[in-house]
């Protein structure tokens, strides 16, 4: 376990965060006292209103938020993946050693190529970053994450950037790697279905905390024309004040 602040005794959780407070002006926080556990392959999404701190999270988890002042402990896994919107592959170097770049070991490329077939890139390792789709360039990255093992992926808005069609792809393949690797998993998102198509647990950050917390617990698919899941989709809209969908609908006649 690598702690960023404080000390706290040994646990197994994967995340454990308690009483975290983060700030970048002296007047308002962003995180005020925030706790939050994730067990090990656990996977939570986090939803929230623009911002209301999710990257600011996601980022102090990552050992990213230099640019931030605050207290609080956080313990986190010795590996820990990181995926953003954009995939932030090195445009001089080609597909396979992006996904390798920094990987120790006699068989890291025979571990990369599995990792982009994992991910349906056979065959495009000599290809370079330019000549792949958005959708294949996140592809990409969630092989160069996947490759280390992490024990935490952490993943800020990953398909944010995608076509409608492609993310339900996406959804499928990132629930697919999660099946089989099972790490733990933080999954920053502002798309309701997509936080309940694919997560345990979801968590709505709010004034700098954790203000409501759903268990997703619909077996087998996820269906978003499922009455239960609906339910579900309701009492998170509502938890980001926008009960039954009117207030999405005047932003969207607005
Ligand atoms: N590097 C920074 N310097 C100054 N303020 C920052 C910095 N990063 C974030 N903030 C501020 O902190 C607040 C939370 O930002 P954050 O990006 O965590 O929100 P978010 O919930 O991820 O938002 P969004 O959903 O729009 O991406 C915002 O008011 C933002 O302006």
């Amino acid at each position: 376990m690598a702690t960023h602040a404080g000390g706290l005794t040994a646990t197994t959780a994967a995340v454990r965060i308690s009483g975290l407070h983060r700030s970048f002006t002296d007047d308002r926080p962003v995180l005020s006292g925030l706790d939050l556990t994730i067990e090990p392959g656990e996977f939570v999404a986090l939803l929230g209103r623009s911002g209301s701190g999710k990257s600011t999270l996601l980022r102090a988890l990552a050992g990213l938020d230099q640019d931030a002042s605050g207290t609080g402990d956080i313990e986190v896994p010795e590996q820990v993946s990181v995926v953003f919107q954009d995939s932030r592959l090195l445009p001089w170097q080609r597909v396979l050693r992006n996904v390798v770049i920094g990987l120790n070991g006699p068989n890291a490329k025979a571990r990369g190529r599995e990792a982009l077939a994992e991910v349906g890139l056979a065959g495009r390792e000599r290809a370079w970053p330019r000549e792949l789709s958005g959708g294949e360039q996140q592809r990409v990255a969630l092989a160069r994450s996947l490759v280390r093992e992490p024990q935490l992926l952490l993943a800020d808005e990953p398909f944010g950037a995608l076509d409608a069609l492609t993310r339900i792809k996406m959804h499928g393949l990132l629930r697919a790697l999660y099946e089989r690797h099972k790490p733990a998993v933080l999954l920053v998102t502002h798309d309701v279905d997509e936080a309940i198509v694919l997560a345990d647990r979801v968590l709505v950050l709010d004034s700098g905390h954790v203000r409501t917390e759903r268990r997703v617990d619909l077996d087998g698919p996820r269906d978003p024309s499922d009455p239960r899941f609906a339910e579900v989709r309701t009492e998170l809209l509502a938890a980001l004040g926008l009960a039954g969908g009117a207030e999405i609908k005047k932003e969207e006649e607005a």
